[in-house]
């Protein structure tokens, strides 16, 4: 597997692309933006998202899909989740059946209520679902591209496809882990940026630390009972996909969308919040679909909800605090009838 294509170049495929040439694979990095293009194949800089660091030469910047695709061994998607189907069709003409897919994009489609990896299957029919790779876990693009230590899995319905992921990806600071729960990855990524949309929230109306543990820990509740639900493994809210990530982007100054709940905890409104970030903040987009979800699935998610109510219908975020503290009285841990986990066969 020596060329790997990158669809897009924003913070996360960028620092991608970094981790794939540090292995000695040559990355085709696509954008849209023919500046942006321009300034990574002749500064090797991408500056709008990852300031100054200085990109390998084995990265090679394309405004052509086509081009991008057509001779990839690999295609790792970074688009982000509103624009996945528009970008999965246009390259259906270029993808060879053998292509190894993977994404890296924590969201649901807004509207379908899909799984990035239901997008992209529905898109390249010509490519086995079994072999759509996750990636997922507690993985600032930030500290990635300046090599700090960090750790993520991949999960797909085949071991195969998940090792040929790991195989390609993993390095002395990029350490990358197999699960077979591709809805366990899927769900824990997209939903934590709702937590952690209530975590900048908390921090913004100056609650405190025992304010911010309880969103963790009862989030991660919410998140575990949507995705058993779904169809997941409970253990996999443990791992890297679930509280990893939950901790990393609740806790970091990196993260956009706890960056932005602290802004709207400040008063600020969503409009003028996501303007000012230019980059995505798909907590938001993410609190809808979850939303819908939980009633598809009847399940409770008080977080969830309210944080729903204060995004969508002007609600208070004090008052919202309120209503959750005011809940009717309940049991920490539930009852769990029986569990039906994903696993490889054989
Ligand atoms: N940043 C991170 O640390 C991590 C991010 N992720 C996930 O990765 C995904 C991408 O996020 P991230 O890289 O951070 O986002 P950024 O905001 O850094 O960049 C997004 C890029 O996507 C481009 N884009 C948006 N829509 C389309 C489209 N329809 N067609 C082509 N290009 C498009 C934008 O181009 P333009 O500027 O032209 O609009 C921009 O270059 C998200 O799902 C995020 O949750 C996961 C782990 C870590
Ligand atoms: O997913 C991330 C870290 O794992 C990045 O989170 P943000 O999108 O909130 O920046």
């Amino acid at each position: 597997m020596n060329k790997v294509a990158v669809l897009v170049a924003g913070s996360w495929g960028t620092a991608l692309a970094s981790v794939l040439a540090d292995n000695g694979r040559e990355v085709l990095l696509w954008s849209r933006n023919e500046e942006q293009v321009k300034e990574i194949n002749e500064e090797h800089r991408n500056r709008r998202f990852l300031n100054d660091v200085e990109l390998s030469p084995l990265i090679t910047a394309t405004s052509s899909l086509q081009q991008a695709v057509e001779d990839a061994d690999a295609i790792l998607m970074v688009v982000p989740s509103s624009g996945m189907r528009e970008v999965a069709s246009r390259i259906k003409p270029f993808v060879k059946k053998d292509t190894l897919l993977i994404h890296a994009t924590k969201g649901f489609e807004t509207g379908t209520l899909n799984s990035m990896s239901e997008v992209i299957s529905d898109e390249l029919p010509q490519i086995n679902p079994k072999r759509i790779v996750v990636l997922s876990g507690p993985s600032h693009a930030e500290e990635v591209i300046l090599k700090c230590p960090t750790t993520v899995v991949v999960a797909a319905g085949e071991l195969e496809a998940a090792e040929a992921a790991q195989d390609l990806l993993i390095n002395s600071y990029f350490r990358v882990y197999t699960n077979p729960d591709v809805n366990g990855l899927e769900v824990g990524g997209a939903l934590k940026n709702i937590i952690a949309l209530g975590a900048g929230l908390t921090d913004g109306l100056g609650f405190g630390d025992n304010a911010k543990a309880a969103l963790l820990t009862r989030g991660l509740a919410e998140i575990a009972r949507l995705g058993t639900a779904m169809g997941a493994n409970p253990l996999t809210f443990a791992g890297l996909a679930g509280i990893g990530d939950l901790v990393a982007t609740c806790t970091s100054k990196h993260s956009r969308n706890w960056r932005a709940g602290f802004k709207l905890g400040q008063g600020a409104a969503l409009d003028d919040v996501l303007k000012d970030m230019g980059m995505v903040v798909e907590g938001v987009k993410t609190t809808k679909a979850a939303y819908e979800l939980s009633r598809r699935y009847e399940v409770t998610m008080p977080i969830t909800d309210e944080l729903y109510q204060v995004l969508f219908e002007g609600k208070s975020p004090k008052l919202a605090a309120q209503d959750l503290m005011g809940r009717v009285r309940t049991h920490e841990i539930e009852e769990v009838a029986s569990i039906s986990s994903p696993k490889w066969q054989g």
